[in-house]
């Protein structure tokens, strides 16, 4: 399979986090003049995950056609892999990428399966273990692996995980840290030094997640009101646009003097805002992997977390969305310099931002090398794309 000839790659995402994580990847192939990336936007997320994109100066260089997707999960999920498989039938690449565990990666991983490309897994391996939370994250995840040929664990937990499933999963594993982590330092290395206010300590809050959506961001909220009560912290909150979040979020935090609620923030503003962050209160996936290597303290607003890796470098505490337990937890980290100090030594479980290169090397190494038995190469075969059609 080596030879001169450029490996095409191509990037199925469509959401915001993704447009973060895969844009180290498009950036690190770039120089590369053997390897073609492109990206295909599904359009899961518009303006998000345009926006996101554009913080690092780059755009998709394919887009789905606009499709109905405010029906079930289920049904969207059949039309992007049935418009995603419609695009790769006509790029043909070499390799399909997806990161994660949204709709658009499940989409994008059935999609290529059925015609037989392999497919790369950028974050493979996470696990909460509870198939229903976060949902339907944790079954894309369980799913995809599967499927991929090759899988990007970012750490040495989320390898353990897969080799738990060997047999199931069949693909080759590489761990090579989160490519959000090479988003973030790159963003950071951009953006002035972050200045804190001496007597208004900034918290950050979002909270989106679908298995919190009712009771548990009422909780959320209602415990953000008593911080602020407090009068020495401002919050910043950035409402995540699924409107069921912003209608409770709204009806309860605005009108708060110490409450500044926005609209998304875009990706280097909320890099900045997490910067000089006295604490983060999230439910959010990826702000537990990049507030740990800006030393910031993250409450979690969940009750399990598929990012151990945090926990264990004393990051980030797992606090559930009851309102007493995060006023309790919150109010020590801000009144208690050495509670705030323990939690506030960056670490980098998720790696160091190199991850897109290892991955990028992994994936010249898959292409460069006979395959293995056990790896047969399922894809270059016309007669596989022309039969699935
Ligand atoms: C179940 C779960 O945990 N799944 C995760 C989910 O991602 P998530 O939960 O982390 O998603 P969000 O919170 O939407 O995005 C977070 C990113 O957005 C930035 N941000 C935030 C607020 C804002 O106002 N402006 C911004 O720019 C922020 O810094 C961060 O980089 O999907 C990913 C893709 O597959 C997975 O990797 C990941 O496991």
């Amino acid at each position: 399979m080596g030879g001169s000839r450029a490996i095409r790659l191509l990037s199925v995402v469509g959401t915001r986090p993704e447009a973060i994580k895969i844009a180290p990847v498009a950036l690190a192939a770039a120089p590369r003049s053997h390897i073609n990336h492109r990206i295909l936007a599904t359009g899961q997320h518009g303006e998000l995950f345009d926006e996101a994109l554009a913080d690092f100066g780059l755009h998709p260089e394919l887009r789905l056609p606009p499709l109905l997707h405010d029906s079930s999960l289920d049904v969207m999920t059949a039309r992007f892999a049935d418009a995603i498989a419609a695009t790769l039938r006509s790029e043909r690449p070499d390799m399909v990428l997806v990161q994660g565990d949204t709709t658009s990666a499940y989409a994008g991983a059935i999609a290529a399966h059925r015609l037989g490309l392999p497919i790369g897994h950028v974050e493979a391996g996470l696990r909460s273990h509870d198939l229903h939370c976060p949902w339907p994250e944790e079954r894309n995840r369980v799913m995809i692996d599967r499927l991929a040929t090759l899988l990007f664990a970012p750490t040495s937990e989320a390898r353990a995980n897969l080799v738990a499933e060997a047999g199931v999963v069949t693909g080759i594993v590489t761990v090579t840290g989160n490519t959000g982590i090479d988003a973030l330092l790159a963003m950071r290395a951009r953006l002035p030094a972050p200045t804190s206010s001496a007597d208004q300590a900034l918290i950050l809050l979002t909270c989106h997640r679908r298995e919190n959506i009712g009771t548990g961001i009422e909780a959320i909220c209602d415990a953000a009101r008593r911080l602020a009560d407090r009068g020495d912290v401002m919050i910043l909150c950035p409402v995540h646009p699924n409107p069921a979040v912003g209608d409770i979020v709204r009806a309860r935090l605005a009108e708060h003097p110490a409450i500044t609620l926005t609209g998304a923030l875009r990706y280097r503003d909320v890099v900045a805002a997490m910067a000089a962050a006295r604490l983060i209160l999230i439910d959010s996936g990826g702000i537990q992997e990049e507030a740990p290597a800006l030393g910031i303290p993250v409450l979690v607003l969940r009750d399990v977390t598929e990012r151990p890796e945090g926990l264990a470098t004393g990051n980030l505490a797992l606090v559930g969305t009851d309102a007493d337990r995060i006023v309790v937890t919150a109010s020590r980290l801000l009144d208690d310099p050495a509670a705030h100090a323990a939690m506030a030594c960056p670490a980098f479980p998720f790696g160091q931002g190199d991850a897109a290169t290892k991955i990028l090397d992994a994936i010249e190494q898959y292409f460069s090398s006979d395959p293995p038995d056990d790896h047969p190469l399922p894809f270059g075969h016309a007669s596989i794309m022309d039969v699935a059609r």
